[in-house]
C-alpha cells in the first residue's frame, strides 16, 4: 500500500482580507473555511493521514472547534506553524510518520478541492517525485519594467496558475524543505524549493473552482459555487 498523509497549514494571518477573524475560520455557507478544506481531505479513500498546521496557541481551538465539531478523521497531529507559509509546511512535515511514501500539501485556504482531483495529483507525485494542480492562465500576462510600463508579453500558452495540492515523494520534500533552510532561499510554494533542486515537477490540469481564500470577494464566489454545488446535489 502506497501511505499518503496530507499537510494542511492554516497558520497564516490572513492579511489581504483585512478581517479581524482569521480567514480559515470565517463561515462559509454554514461551515468554516478550514472545516471545508479539512473535510474534502478526510474525506477521500487516497488520504491517510492529515497533519493540521495551526497558529501557535490555536490549536486547541482546531481540535474543539474544527476537527471534533465537524467530525473530521484522519487528523495524526496538530503542529503549531511559523511566520512564514514555507516554515509551517516544514513543521508539519516534521510530525509526518516516517513510513509516508507520498505527501500532499494542500492550503487549509482552498476550500473548494474537487475530491475527484486527488487521486490524479497523488498518482502523479508518486510517478514523477513532485506534482502540482494548475490551471492555465485565461488573460493575456504582461511583463513590466520598474517604471511600470510593459517591458513585454508572455506566451499565454505555456503559463499556468498554481493550485495546491501539490504531492511529493516523502524524501524529496524533505529534502527540499531541509536544502531551503540551509540555504536560507523560500518559495511561495513547495513546488518551487523542489524546482531550485532540478528536479522536475509534473503540472496536472485543476479546476478554476479551487480558489485561494485570498481577498474578500473570494469568499462570495466561494459561496456562489458552494450553493450552486448543493444544488445540483
Ligand atoms: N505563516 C503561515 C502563512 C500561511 N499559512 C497558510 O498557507 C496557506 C496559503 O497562504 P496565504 O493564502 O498567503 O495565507 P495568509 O498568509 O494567511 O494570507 P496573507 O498573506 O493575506 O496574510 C493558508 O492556508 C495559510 O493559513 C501558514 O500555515 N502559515
Ligand atoms: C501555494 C500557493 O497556493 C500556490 O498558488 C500559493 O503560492 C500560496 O499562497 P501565497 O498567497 O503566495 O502566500
Amino acid at each position: 500500500m502506497v501511505k499518503v498523509a496530507a499537510v494542511i497549514p492554516a497558520a497564516g494571518r490572513g492579511a489581504r482580507m483585512g478581517l479581524p477573524v482569521k480567514k480559515q475560520f470565517l463561515q462559509l455557507e454554514g461551515i468554516p473555511v478550514i472545516g471545508h478544506t479539512l473535510k474534502v481531505i478526510a474525506d477521500s479513500p487516497v488520504v491517510h493521514d492529515i497533519v493540521l498546521v495551526a497558529s501557535p496557541g490555536e490549536e486547541a481551538y482546531c481540535r474543539n472547534a474544527i476537527v471534533e465539531r465537524f467530525g473530521i478523521r484522519k487528523i495524526a497531529a496538530i503542529v503549531p506553524g511559523g511566520s512564514e507559509r514555507q516554515e509551517s509546511v516544514y513543521n508539519g512535515l516534521l510530525a509526518l510518520s516516517a513510513d509516508t511514501d507520498i505527501v500532499l500539501i494542500h492550503d487549509g485556504a482552498r476550500p473548494l478541492l474537487r475530491p475527484e482531483e486527488l487521486p490524479a495529483i497523488v498518482d502523479a507525485g508518486a510517478r514523477y517525485g513532485a506534482a502540482t494542480l494548475a490551471v492555465p492562465v485565461k488573460d493575456t500576462v504582461k511583463l513590466s519594467g520598474e517604471d511600470e510600463f510593459v517591458a513585454g508579453t508572455l506566451p499565454r500558452e505555456r503559463l499556468w496558475l498554481t493550485q495546491t495540492p501539490q504531492a511529493f515523494r516523502y524524501q524529496l520534500i524533505i529534502e527540499a524543505h531541509q536544502r531551503a533552510m540551509q540555504g536560507k532561499y523560500t518559495g511561495t510554494d513547495d513546488a518551487g524549493l523542489v524546482e531550485i533542486l532540478g528536479q522536475p515537477v509534473k503540472i496536472v490540469a485543476g479546476s478554476y473552482e479551487n480558489l485561494k481564500i485570498t481577498t474578500p470577494e473570494d469568499l462570495l464566489v466561494a459561496s456562489a459555487i458552494i450553493k450552486a454545488r448543493r444544488a445540483s446535489g
